[in-house]
């Protein structure tokens, strides 16, 4: 019976929806694979469409429930692994911001299939009930659809923003007009009057400071302190937003004043309460400014949660920059928050401080996301400006981990097209560093405090190197906790990395990792029968040939029965 259907078929790129054909035949005389995904296109009958689609939905549980079972593989890598080849497995993953453009069960499921790795919800949006219906349908296309997209929630923060500007929407301030800048809150419209959200927003500033709105929006300039209050004179005119964010600046320096906001506020709390209870895998932290703050956090969920959450803190302000390293010591990983970033260093400074972020956390082993503006202009075009491409491939040739979009795929009617802009332009751009083997030395940073975390490093560090070297086509780690597999990930290696573990909150987690597919697998403490076992069902799969020569990297902890670790690297060629 034919399968696929409303799976949807992936074509160089395209998505085709509603593929018809034959089981036993494939389509259309084409050859498909176990988990009923097709892997070429014909033009079909549209009589023929309706009557095999109803058949198709039958099936495609039943055969997603089988991809589970037997090798934890998500559909999308292994459509892109049949397609392209281990060399042409995407390396660089890609975080969505879920929005109301992209909710429905069906806009999801395109994002999923066009490569999403994270969906992220920004608490800052929308109500509970919403994000916990968003929740559920994304942990129903994985468990149903055989999909493994990772849930990030993200925390609204503590800023000064502006709660009012006399407008529904955008309002225009023209050099000169005079405007007042309260706290107060007032019934109705009061024509140039903003009213902010913190009380002490006043607190420090004097006459002839500078009010910036939204890193450069428009300017005003401080022209007298009424009690609390600020009276401003527009000396850049531009647009005020919704909620645009407020930076004060005295002699071309800001005035930090976010840091006296606390990081986390009650309604942050209880989000995050929120997202232990619905299993979420990643909690991005906005407005980090040190690393007790992240380290704070870590420890309440821990405690909390039954399952591992990780802790991405949000590099946004000028204070967490001055305490870069120990922030990305403590945290799980980064997140280049470039949007209020901009609001708090000058524009100009953004790549270069983007360059620094992502290369620390490479050396420090953290996973690093590169966020905000990617293809802006994508939230009402559908192409990107060449600049934007430019971006996308600097934050790919510079080895993000992940890169992120926020409005493009929240609001923008070009969502997925976006994605498929991310998606062409990293595999671009990876192939081509691959080709001139660019960078590929790294600085080695010892990051093993024991002699046991010394030699997992080393040992992956040779691994990676083994690898390129040899032109091997594949790195296999069996991890529990991510941490081999991470490292082999650090050193950027030219093969993929897929990465065996039992445990799924690694699974997850490894799923913002640059170039480790993450596959849910049983392991038992016989490590040669875990290798073997495993080798087997992909070649079953006919996902990997005679010939091919994989590194297998072990490192399974001992438990109390097997005192001495596994930790050894081998290469095999497939017989
Ligand atoms: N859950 C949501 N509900 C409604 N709108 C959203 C949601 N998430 C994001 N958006 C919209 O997408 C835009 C871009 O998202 P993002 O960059 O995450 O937020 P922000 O602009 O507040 O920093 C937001 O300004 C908002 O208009
Ligand atoms: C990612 C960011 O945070 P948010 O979208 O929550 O403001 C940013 O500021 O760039
Ligand atoms: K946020
Ligand atoms: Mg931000």
């Amino acid at each position: 019976m034919a399968v696929v259907g409303d799976l949807a078929l992936k074509f160089g790129g395209i998505i085709k929806k509603e593929l018809i054909f034959d089981s036993k035949k494939g389509a259309f005389g084409v050859p498909i694979s176990s988990n009923g995904v097709c892997f070429s296109t014909r033009k079909f009958n549209k009589a023929a469409e309706t009557r095999i689609k109803v058949q198709a939905v039958m099936q495609v549980g039943l055969e997603s429930e089988k991809v589970s079972r037997d090798l934890g593989f998500d559909v999308v890598s292994e459509v892109e692994l049949r397609e392209k080849g281990f060399l042409g497995l995407r390396k660089t993953k890609l975080v969505c911001t879920v929005g109301p453009a992209c909710c429905s069960l069906d806009d999801l499921e395109k994002l999923a299939l066009g490569g999403m790795n994270v969906a992220r919800l920004n608490m800052c949006h929308n109500t509970r009930d919403w994000h916990k219906d968003v929740i559920r349908k994304i942990k129903k296309l994985n468990e149903e659809k055989g999909y493994c997209v990772s849930l990030m929630i993200d925390t609204e923060g503590s800023q000064i923003h502006v709660v009012d500007h006399g407008a529904p929407s955008s309002v225009k301030a023209e050099d000169g007009s005079i405007w007042f800048f309260t706290t107060e809150k007032f019934e109705g419209t009061r024509p140039f009057t903003v009213q902010a959200n913190y009380e002490g927003f006043s607190e420090g500033i004097n006459l002839g400071d500078e009010i910036v709105i939204d890193g450069g929006m428009a300017t005003f300039e401080v022209v007298e302190k009424v009690g609390n209050d600020l009276r401003c004179k527009c000396t850049d005119p531009g647009l005020l937003l919704p909620r645009a964010k407020l930076s004060f600046w005295r002699d071309g320096k800001l005035v930090g004043k976010n840091y006296e906001l606390p990081t986390l506020s009650t309604k942050d709390w209880s989000d995050i309460e929120f997202g232990i209870s619905e299993g979420v895998d990643f909690i991005a932290m906005s407005f980090v400014n040190d690393a007790d703050a992240v380290t704070h956090l870590k420890n309440y969920v821990s405690t909390k949660s039954s399952k591992s959450i990780k802790v991405l803190a949000k590099i946004e302000s000028l204070e967490s920059l001055h305490k870069l390293e120990e922030i990305v010591e403590a945290s799980d990983g980064i997140m280049i928050a470039r949007g209020d970033l901009g609001v708090e260093i000058p524009l100009e400074q953004i790549p270069t401080v983007q360059e620094k972020i992502t290369y620390l956390c490479r050396q420090l082993n953290k996973p690093v996301v590169v966020a905000s503006q990617l293809l802006e202009s994508m939230v009402e075009y559908p192409t990107p400006t060449r600049a934007e491409v430019a971006d996308v491939s600097e934050a790919v040739r510079q080895y993000a981990d992940a890169l992120m979009l926020s409005g493009e795929s929240a609001i923008g009617p070009f969502g997925h097209k976006a994605l498929s802009v991310l998606r062409m332009a990293s595999g671009r751009m990876e192939l081509w560093s691959r080709e001139e083997n660019r960078e590929n030395v790294m600085l080695q940073h010892n990051l093993g405090a024991s002699s046991a975390d010394q030699i997992a490093e080393q040992i992956c560090n040779c691994a990676a190197g083994m690898a390129n070297n040899l032109g091997l086509d594949a790195i296999f780690v069996y991890t529990r906790h991510g941490k081999m597999a991470s490292l082999i990930s650090r050193n950027r290696p030219n093969p993929p990395i897929f990465a065996f573990t039992d445990d799924n909150s690694t699974r997850m987690a490894l799923n913002l990792q640059w170039g480790v597919t993450p596959l849910l697998v049983d392991l038992s403490d016989d490590m040669e029968a875990n290798i073997s076992k495993s080798i087997d069902l992909i070649k079953n799969k006919g996902l990997i040939k005679e010939g091919d020569s994989v590194l297998v990297v072990s490192d399974i902890i001992p438990t109390s029965t097997t005192r001495t670790a596994f930790q050894s690297i081998q290469v095999k060629t497939i017989a």
